[in-house]
């Protein structure tokens, strides 16, 4: 175990050596050394181990590139990698598995051809890691990868420094050297990667960059998978628990001082509860920074003076009023969580993505309206949240899509480890987490086995084609629709046969049971009947 520690100063990867990394990796994959179900549990176990062993080096990293709290950094990125590991570790012998393929998908017909789904991995792979989560969003992809058995480059944000550094050398150290390298640098070294052939691409970031590596990626049909970002609506009606509201939104732009891809951009709120939000959200922010936030140990700083910048533009150029927080010291990079209230769609802080602790709030005169002003501004956000009834959240659901939504909350379904997550249309392509990881860097292999006995069966198909034979298939496999040409259920004899058959309902569990309740009633009709006799 590592006790003393210093991290290194961040090191570019020398541009020379990145094909042999990648050539190597591709290599290690050649060998099928990978696929062996123990060797990637051995190197999901070093994983884990590396995590907890390097925990007092990651939490410092996370301190020096982001200012971010020790809570944060356990739950959020170093338990957050271990849990990861823990339950690709527990479930892995069951997602590796082939899979049989049966009814309804293969016909009885066909089932002596042993269909099945293999697993397989897709072969050495490429993941690029933005600068929010460095150690989450980087290894929780990697996990997935040794899962199903890839060998992978990993290219941390050159961003967060500190924890691109702790991260190489953990990897370095702990891992298969053949199979697994980190490349530390900017844009040469992505450049230089991306000139590699890789068999998937993970990147989490930007959808700018996110654009630039898919057209790369498409140069060599090189599949990807895109975690981006968006700009994410929250919905507040009249039926919202308002305190509550408030306060969760809060929390969203709190945690990683808002450097959340999936936390609220902008509140789209009834207008009439628009003051008495305000005044929840003040006392919040009060319950959870009674000394003012920028004495809080808690709140983590922006990640460097480009992004602060950037932050500021937004606050500088927007119309609005400023009604909770506002307080920015450059020296710091510490921008408070901020809400402003502003009076049009087309302000700054409806348009551009903040990813930090600021946020609109935009009051609405209805539903109708906040859904159309979210669909003019991101048609497919990474979340969306909706505070409101059950009929209102269940309205906004339907008729808004997104990444994943929470319902009463901030980010909370992207707040567990191991269910799927992932953006639609711009905000991402592909999911991740849980099983989905194992799922996003496995190729489904369809496989059927047919036996040689069984060649006369299946005659039909060779030349010179017959055509009695052909009606003879026919008449055994053919199946007849049960509908007509304009979509209409058709009832003929079928329909009411099984309707019949089956007491009503539909399935056969159910049709099974009504039967056993017909059968047992009458059975006791008739015990009764012969005791009264
Ligand atoms: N969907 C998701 O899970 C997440 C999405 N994001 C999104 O990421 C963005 C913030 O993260 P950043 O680290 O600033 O993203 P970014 O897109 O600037 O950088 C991501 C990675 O791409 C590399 N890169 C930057 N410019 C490049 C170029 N021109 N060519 C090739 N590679 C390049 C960087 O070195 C870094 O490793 C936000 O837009 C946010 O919404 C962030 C975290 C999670
Ligand atoms: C334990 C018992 C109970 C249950 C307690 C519960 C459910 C506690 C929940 C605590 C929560 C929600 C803590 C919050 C944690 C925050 C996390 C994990 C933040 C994660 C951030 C992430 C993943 C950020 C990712 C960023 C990305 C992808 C991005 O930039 O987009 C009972 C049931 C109450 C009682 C028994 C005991």
């Amino acid at each position: 175990m590592a006790t003393q520690f210093t991290i290194p100063e961040f090191e570019n990867t020398s541009l020379d050596i990145i094909p042999a990394l990648a050539s190597n990796a591709r290599g290690t994959f050649r060998t099928h050394k990978t696929k062996a179900l123990k060797w990637r549990l051995v190197q999901l176990r070093k994983l884990y181990w590396a995590m907890e062993d390097y925990k007092e080096q990651l939490l410092a990293a996370l301190v020096k590139d982001l200012h971010k709290s020790n809570f944060e950094s356990l739950i959020a990125e170093v338990d957050w990698v271990k849990n990861d590991c823990l339950f690709m570790i527990a479930n892995l012998e069951d997602f590796a598995k082939d899979e049989k393929l049966g009814a309804p998908a293969v016909p009885a017909s066909f089932s002596l051809m042993k269909f099945r789904t293999r697993k397989e991995p897709l072969g050495t792979v490429l993941i690029i890691g933005p600068y929010n989560y460095p150690v989450q969003l980087l290894l929780a992809p990697l996990v997935g990868a040794i899962g199903a058995g890839c060998t992978a480059v990993l290219k941390p944000s050159e961003m967060t420094p500190a924890c691109a550094m702790v991260v190489r050398e953990l990897i370095e150290k702990r891992l298969d050297p053949n199979a697994f390298a980190v490349v530390n640098g900017g844009i040469p070294e992505t450049n230089a990667l991306m000139a590699e052939k890789w068999d998937k691409i993970f990147f989490t970031g930007s959808a700018q960059v996110g654009t630039i590596i898919a057209k790369k990626a498409a140069e060599t049909l090189t599949p990807v998978c895109l975690e981006l970002g968006g700009k994410n609506p929250a919905f507040v009606t009249k039926n919202a628990n308002l305190a509550l509201a408030a306060r969760r939104l809060l929390w969203g732009k709190t945690q990683n001082a808002g450097q959340v891809c999936m936390s609220q951009n902008y509140v789209l709120i009834d207008k009439d509860i628009v003051p008495t939000f305000i005044e929840f959200l003040k006392e919040s922010y009060k319950d959870m920074f009674p000394n003012g936030a920028k004495a809080s140990p808690d709140l983590a700083r922006i990640v460097n003076p480009r992004h602060f910048h950037r932050i500021k533009k937004m606050l500088d150029e927007t119309k609005g009023k400023i009604v909770m927080g506002g307080q920015l010291d450059e020296s710091e990079l510490f921008i408070e969580p901020t809400a402003v209230l502003v009076n049009s769609v087309d302000d700054a802080m409806m348009q551009e993505e903040s990813f930090g602790p600021i946020f609109a709030i935009y009051p609405v005169h209805s539903l109708d309206q906040a859904l159309n002003i979210a669909a003019s501004i991101h048609r497919t956000p990474l979340s969306l949240f909706s505070f409101g009834s059950k009929a209102e959240n269940n309205r906004v659901l339907n008729e808004m899509t997104s990444g994943g939504a929470t319902l009463n909350d901030t980010f909370f379904h992207g707040s567990v480890n191991s269910v799927p997550f992932g953006g639609v249309g711009d905000s991402g392509w592909g999911a991740y987490r849980g099983k989905a990881s194992f799922d996003v860097f496995t190729h489904l292999r369809t496989v059927a086995e047919t036996p040689s006995w069984a060649d006369g069966l299946i005659r039909v198909r060779y030349m010179p084609y017959d055509w009695s034979r052909l009606r003879q298939l026919q008449r055994l496999t053919a199946k007849k629709p049960n509908f007509d040409r304009n979509g209409a259920i058709v009832k003929g004899f079928g329909y009411w046969t099984s309707l019949l058959l089956g007491l009503g309902g539909k399935g056969i569990k159910g049709a099974f049971l009504r039967w056993l309740f017909v059968l047992a009633s009458g059975y006791a009709t008739m015990f009764v009947l012969e005791k009264r006799a």
